[in-house]
């Protein structure tokens, strides 16, 4: 049993209304279960495969999900990079191992499980790539139209050739990320689309699963700082969000410092927390070569500067030049291929270990939360070209010398 609740003045909405925001003060909505009547025990879920649905009691969906197989993704231990910054307790939590390659399959078997449950009959979002890619491929599987509206030049071509390819009616604008999502939320309210960016509470709630799935598998250790990439802020506030659950079913007894990084570009939350700020300053032309993160005005702010503050979290900000180095030292160091935006949190560890703002005895996950194959180009540009040679073996051996 749940009920959607306003975080600002607690105005309370039922199941089955359609609604984004409260109606009473504008503010955001969140689910709010009766953990009372939750009957379920970490032993029984250890038992189900790891997946977002191992979690289905904190979930809003009752019927058969709209599924993909998503969740389960690899938790690595970053061994050498852990090595050369002094953190032997540094892991990465892959989600670019998910369906369609980023952590918003999470968001979307829920969301478009939920749109079916609730008779919506088109779906709809605006995007810097994987949140158009994610709901283009799930919107397909539940057999259901999607509109997604990109940002004109400013999404990364495989985000944008996974769109196309499932099938959804793709519009570009000539504005950023933040006009787009105004404007399909304007047209999802009055045209009756179903609004599937993280300001839909459903949404947030399959994301949330990211931190119970590096719990159970750290052995049912909570870590000491989960460290995640910002862009609308969703997924930090979504992962706070069960990590609280979790804690009220008294399934763990402390919570992670929340840590979000942001690219310098485009860094409110950042300064928000640096400046002590009740409420976030957008910034209005945000610029970074991570496109996912490139978002001057978070819908979800709100949520996540509680997320950090609550737990003794911090917010960091990296240079470019910063991200794309630790893209490649994931790649070449690790084995792990991750867009930009991803290699985002590795590099505000790296920052704030050197700075000597993190206890090096710290257990970290890291959340990379898209996979290298987004961006293609990003990487093409970072990389010496294939040497080509004529097809024989002394060739070969000279170019090899
Ligand atoms: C790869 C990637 N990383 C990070 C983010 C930021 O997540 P959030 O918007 O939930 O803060 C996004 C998009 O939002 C993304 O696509
Ligand atoms: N990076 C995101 C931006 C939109 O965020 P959302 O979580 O509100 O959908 C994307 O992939 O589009």
């Amino acid at each position: 049993m749940y009920r959607l609740v306003c975080v600002h003045c607690g105005a309370t909405y039922t199941p089955d209304q359609i609604i984004y925001t409260c109606n009473r003060c504008g503010h955001l909505l969140t689910v709010e279960y009766d953990l009372d009547s939750i009957d379920v025990s970490r032993d029984e879920w250890n038992r189900r495969p790891l997946s977002v649905w191992r979690y289905r009691e904190l979930l809003p969906v009752r019927g058969e999900p709209v599924s993909l197989q998503e969740g389960g993704t690899p938790l690595y231990h970053l061994k050498n990079i852990g090595r050369e910054l002094g953190l032997p307790e540094l892991y990465a939590k892959h989600e670019g191992m998910n369906p369609t390659g980023s952590f918003k399959d999470r968001g979307m078997t829920v969301g478009v499980s939920m749109a079916r449950e609730l008779g919506m009959t088109t779906v709809a979002c605006a995007s810097t790539g994987n949140t158009s890619a994610s709901l283009a491929a799930y919107a397909a599987k539940g057999g259901i139209p999607c509109v997604v509206l990109l940002p004109a030049g400013k999404v990364a071509l495989g985000k944008v050739a996974q769109a196309l390819m499932h099938g959804a009616r793709v519009i570009s604008i000539r504005g950023n990320f933040d006009k787009a999502l105004e404007m399909v939320h304007e047209l999802c309210i009055s045209q009756g689309l179903y609004l599937l960016n993280s300001v839909n509470p459903y949404r947030l709630e399959g994301q949330k699963t990211i931190g119970f799935e590096a719990i159970d598998q750290l052995g049912g250790e909570v870590p000491d700082r989960m460290v995640l990439p910002v862009g609308n802020a969703g997924n930090i506030s979504a992962v706070y969000k069960g990590l609280r659950e979790l804690e009220a079913l008294g399934f763990i007894d402390r919570l992670p410092m929340m840590t979000g990084i942001q690219a310098a570009g485009s860094q409110p939350v950042v300064r928000a927390i640096e400046q002590n700020l009740e409420v976030l300053v957008p910034e209005s032309a945000p610029e970074t070569v991570a496109t996912a993160i490139r978002i001057g005005a978070p819908v979800n702010a709100e949520k996540a500067l509680v997320a950090i503050r609550a737990t003794g979290g911090t917010a960091a900000a990296v240079t470019d030049e910063e991200i794309l180095a630790m893209q490649r030292d994931l790649a070449r160091k690790e084995g792990i291929g991750v867009e930009p935006a991803s290699a985002a949190s590795v590099a505000g560890i790296r920052k704030l270990a050197e700075l000597g703002l993190i206890d090096r005895d710290e257990r970290i996950v890291c959340v990379v939360t898209g996979h290298l194959l987004k961006d293609p180009e990003t990487v093409v540009r970072q990389c010496d070209p294939p040497i080509e040679i004529d097809a024989d073996l002394h060739s070969l051996l000279s170019a090899l010398r």
